[in-house]
């Protein structure tokens, strides 16, 4: 019987799996250091005696057999030294520091790796996925020690075909793929964009288990246009400016026709492709392969449950949304993804003539059908002049303009630019038409979010609800009041669309699949926790969530008639499962860190 010390015990404790799926022995296929060096199957000093012997590991190894509880606390214990070792440091230096330590562990032995990330996800999602990450992304060549997944550049064109195979894995169930055009809000980083999608699957593995054996993070490097990485002796990236144009679309294409006949139902999801590719390939393989977008419709259908959320912190009823005048700031993948599915949620409450009340502004202010050159995407939401004059606005008008003249609902912002929400903009939505004004400063990382919460709270009153798509702390608001922070990022849907896509074994990924994920994450919140601002469940409970988004996306394929099934589990079965059953039967499917036996086969 092993004890454990502090809070690491209690987390591990706390964290035992609702999976109830008892892990059949894993076949090797290879011997002695080989699986030492493997962190696919690597147990470090944990590997029994038996195995040893099995495995032509004894020698390797120094002779004591340390349990994966022992070994759990040991890494514990090192990374809160780390952290008093740090304290007083300079942030980034210290989320590098614990980024370093947590990519040693992955790289080594990702069964512990994933089982430390699972039970402390609260802690460890802020180092592994935003905001560090974007560090990550901007030191990735001077960072980089080990590759991870794969990558794809303009010279491998015509060998991609064959090149997919050189992926050590039989069976590839979800992929990740960045051109690192447009990472978070940092810009064009290149090849070093590669952080996005490995962080991205780790989020698959901790929130969907997914097996980690069966993740596939890619680049896709067709040069880059950032002049300092160009310039920069240590760029690991293709020394070119960007391929534009057919060129471009070319190697996409033969990507993802590799991928499609190696693994015909691995799902790929496309992230941080800067606005004019991201609408571009969504439409040209959105019919033909199972793919999304998750910059468009990952971040519509979180901000959706969170726009709906504010409707009933005002007290309201949930049809009202059609009423309500939100002003989004960013016209790019996410805001125009955003727009999108709200105003197709305004039509299905308040039928197709309805005229949503939503203001979009660019980097050139509002966007109306006055203005000369327009993109398509943004077109549909351009207000007629006639409307807006009305309010005493014209096109162009500024941020603080719209909002003193529009006195909006809701202040929602994916432009990428810090601070763009100042001092002047959070204190005009005092004067908000709602009871509880909304502040959604979306954008990544930290340092590029609209505002940050202790701000708005300050300027645009105690009684807002607050939302940012990278993590701050809740606020203290004094006399023992807090102003709660929401963490409005995609992560509360990809992993759930991608896992429940992967269950109904369908071959495409439906509005309707995409509109079930959404309502389910909106359906999650009591009454209760609207009633104190909060919009979104905390991260810990993310496994859960994800569970319940899974098996919604699973019914909505099942009722379009897309589910083929998956496994042992076919269509009708499918069909018959209960709402709950669905539920149970994604949990079920969902992989959980522990050593399994392991057999060797030649
Ligand atoms: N929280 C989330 O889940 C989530 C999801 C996706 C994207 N994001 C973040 O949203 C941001 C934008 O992503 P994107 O893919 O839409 O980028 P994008 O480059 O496609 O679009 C950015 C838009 O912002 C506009 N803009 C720039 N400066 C502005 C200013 N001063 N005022 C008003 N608008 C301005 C640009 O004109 C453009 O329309 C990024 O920071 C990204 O990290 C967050
Ligand atoms: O990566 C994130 O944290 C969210 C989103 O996909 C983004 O691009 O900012
Ligand atoms: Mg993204």
């Amino acid at each position: 019987m092993w004890r454990l010390a502090g809070s690491a015990a209690s987390n591990l404790r706390r964290a035992r799996p609702f999976s109830t799926c008892i892990p059949g022995p894993c076949i090797v296929h290879k011997r002695g250091a080989d699986i030492l060096h493997d962190p696919w199957f690597n147990k470090d000093t944990g590997f029994p005696l038996t195995e040893r012997d099995r495995l032509g590991l004894r020698g390797l190894l120094p002779p004591r057999v340390i349990s994966f509880e022992q070994q759990y606390v040991r890494f514990m214990e090192s990374y809160h030294s780390l952290e008093k070792n740090t304290r007083g440091q300079p942030e980034g230096f210290v989320s590098l520091a614990k980024w370093r330590i947590l990519n040693r562990l992955h790289d080594r032995n990702e069964t512990l790796y994933y089982r430390v990330l699972i039970d402390n996800i609260e802690d460890f999602a802020p180092i592994i996925y935003t905001p560090t990450v974007g560090l990550v992304c901007q030191n990735y060549s001077g960072l980089f020690r080990r590759p991870r997944g794969m990558y794809f550049s303009a010279k491998d064109k015509g060998e991609m075909m064959s090149m997919i195979y050189n992926w050590p894995a039989h069976q590839v169930d979800m992929i990740v793929l960045t051109d690192g055009s447009r990472i978070l809000g940092l810009g064009d980083l290149g090849v070093q964009g590669i952080g996005i999608p490995i962080g991205k699957l780790d989020m698959y593995v901790a929130a969907a288990g997914i097996n980690p054996q069966r993740i596939l993070p890619v680049m896709l490097d067709v040069g880059t246009n950032n002049q300092k990485l160009l310039e920069d002796r240590l760029y690991l990236g293709l020394r070119q400016p960007r391929l534009e144009g057919e060129e471009y679309l070319s190697i996409v294409d033969e990507f993802m026709e590799a991928v499609h006949t190696r693994w015909p139902k691995a799902i790929v999801q496309f992230e941080d492709f800067q606005m004019k590719w991201a609408f571009e390939t969504l439409q040209r393989y959105r019919k033909r392969f199972c793919m999304f977008n998750d910059d468009i419709q990952g971040t519509a259908g979180v901000a959706l449950a969170g726009l709906l959320g504010t409707v009933r912190t005002q007290g309201r009823p949930l049809a009202d949304f059609a009423n309500q005048k939100i002003v989004v700031v960013g016209a790019g993948s996410a805001g125009l993804g955003v727009l999108n599915m709200a105003v197709q949620a305004v039509k299905r409450m308040a039928g197709a003539d309805a005229n949503p009340q939503f203001f979009l502004l660019d980097k050139d202010g509002l966007i109306t059908k006055a203005r000369r050159v327009i993109d398509p995407a943004a077109a549909p939401f351009a207000k007629a002049p006639a409307e807006i004059e009305k309010l005493g606005l014209m096109e162009g008008a500024n941020l603080i303009e719209v909002v003193k003249k529009v006195k909006p609902h809701v202040l929602l912002g994916l432009s990428g630019v810090g601070g763009v929400f100042n001092e002047e903009v959070l204190k005009a939505m005092r004067e908000s038409d709602s009871t509880k004004p909304a502040i959604f400063a979306m954008s990544n990382p930290t340092m590029n979010a609209e505002c940050a919460a202790v701000d708005a709270f300050k300027h645009a009153g105690e009684n807002i609800v607050f939302a940012s798509g990278s993590p701050f702390k809740n606020v203290d608001l004094g006399n023992g009041k807090v102003g709660h922070v929401n963490q409005a990022n995609n992560m509360y849907l990809f992993p759930g669309i991608g896992l429940g896509t992967l269950l109904s074994g369908a071959r495409l990924i439906s509005d309707g699949m995409l509109q079930a994920a959404s309502e389910c994450l909106a359906s999650y919140i009591t009454d209760d926790e609207i009633q104190r601002g909060v919009l979104y469940p905390p991260i810990g409970s993310i496994r859960d969530i994800t569970a319940e988004v899974g098996a919604a996306v699973i019914r909505a394929a099942v009722a379009e008639e897309l589910a083929e099934g998956h496994g042992d589990i076919g269509p009708r079965e499918l069909r018959q499962m209960s709402e709950e059953e669905t539920v149970e039967h994604v949990k079920h499917n969902m992989w959980f860190p522990v050593y399994s036996p392991l057999v060797h086969e030649k």
